[in-house]
């Protein structure tokens, strides 16, 4: 999009992957993530139990709420007059709901801010959809700007920095130097990383992000080797999709005679079901089994410096100026309306029997 997003805007739509926050959510809410989707119902069966094991409520919305209201008071500090809406792409509050309350407000442009903060279909084209969706929904106007990708924003990676430390010094004091760091991310079908981004800079934008980000954090924290592995896959177990995941890592770093690790989210914002389930859960006992320490960094959503970033995102859209970041890996994310961020970018290849 070649258009300036500069200008005025009414509010902010903060815009997420929503959770279900009563048993009887869990279901309809997993229901919604995977249609057309093609995922098992024995897959579905597991993640339900995983929700119901924490009562049938996901952490993420209350996590969002907390994060809402701390940019709202960050936006009043630096005299913005911006209101937030909360709006989801699977739960409630749908992202639907949060546009036509917009439109009763008289909102009539907003900026929007995913919480991811990453390329690909999952973490960037799909919101595009969700908000396309909305407008659509909502039957009148209304302009809706994504902003940009945003993992290698220096508060983000400052925010992980310190929370690999922290996670290093809760581990037994002879292990610390030594513990091997491993970032995770959410895994996503090699088929769908291979088609993120544009074909023309080679496609695999999402990996080629998480890798930058990982490296931008083991920089920070004085190491230069570390290993970046997968979570939470999904989908039938004949397509592949992006490997290793964290806990066969996790076993063969034991193989090699490995004692510790420090494990770092890099790939998501907040400490919700797929971290408190498949990290300090799984990841966590499979490390117990085997003897190997473990420690896991916090999530920078809670930091004071992932608040200002947000407002520090705003603030450059509201001024049209260069992105402030670290890394040098194709960065988009932004456009208007749903738009794709540029022809071709992240497109699903069809495939048969879809
Ligand atoms: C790249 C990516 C992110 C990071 C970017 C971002 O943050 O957006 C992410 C985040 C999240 N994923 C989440 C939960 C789930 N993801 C699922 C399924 C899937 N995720 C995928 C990708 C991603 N997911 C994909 C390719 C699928 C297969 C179905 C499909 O092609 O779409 C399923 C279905 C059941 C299953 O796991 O099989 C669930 C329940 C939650 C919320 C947790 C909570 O409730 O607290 C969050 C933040
Ligand atoms: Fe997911």
């Amino acid at each position: 999009m070649e258009e300036s997003s500069a200008g005025h805007f009414d509010a902010l739509l903060y815009l997420s992957f929503g959770g279900p926050e009563q048993p009887a959510d869990v279901r309809p809410f997993l229901e919604n993530v995977t249609r057309g989707r093609n995922v098992p119902p024995e897959r579905l069966d597991e993640v339900e139990q995983h929700y119901l094991h924490f009562g049938g409520v996901s952490p993420i919305n209350a996590l969002n709420r907390d994060i809402i209201a701390r940019v709202e008071h960050e936006l009043k500090r630096r005299g913005h007059d911006l209101p937030v809406y909360f709006g989801n792409r699977n739960w409630h509050p749908m992202a639907e709901d949060a546009v036509s309350r917009m439109l009763e407000d008289g909102i009539r442009r907003a900026l929007v801010f995913p919480t991811s903060a990453w390329g690909g279909y999952s973490g960037c084209r799909q919101y595009h959809e969700d908000i396309a969706r909305a407008i659509e929904a909502a039957h009148a106007g209304i302009e809706l700007i994504k902003l940009r990708h945003y993992f290698d924003h220096p508060l983000l990676i400052e925010a992980f920095a310190d929370a690999i430390r922290a996670a290093r010094d809760e581990l037994p004091a002879p292990l610390r130097e030594t513990a091997r760091l491993v970032f995770t991310a959410h895994s996503v079908p090699e088929s769908a990383d291979a088609a993120a981004g544009l074909p023309e800079e080679g496609g695999h934008l999402y990996s080629r992000q998480v890798h930058e980000a990982a490296a931008l954090c083991a920089g920070a924290v004085g190491r230069n080797e570390f290993d970046v592995v997968w979570q939470s896959r999904s989908g039938p177990a004949r397509i592949p999709w992006l490997e290793p995941d964290i806990c066969d890592h996790i076993e063969a770093l034991a193989a090699r005679g490995e004692t510790a690790v420090i494990v770092c989210p890099v790939g998501f914002v907040s400490d919700h079901l797929e971290v408190v389930w498949d990290l300090d859960t799984e990841a966590r006992e499979t490390a117990d089994k085997l003897g190997v320490a473990f420690a896991r960094a916090a999530t920078p959503g809670t930091d004071e410096r992932f608040t200002t970033m947000i407002a520090d995102l705003i603030d450059e859209a509201l001024s049209d100026r260069e992105p402030t970041r670290s890394g040098s890996a194709p960065q988009r994310g932004s456009s208007t309306n749903g738009a794709p961020c540029a022809v071709g970018c992240c497109e699903m290849p069809r495939r048969p029997g879809h």
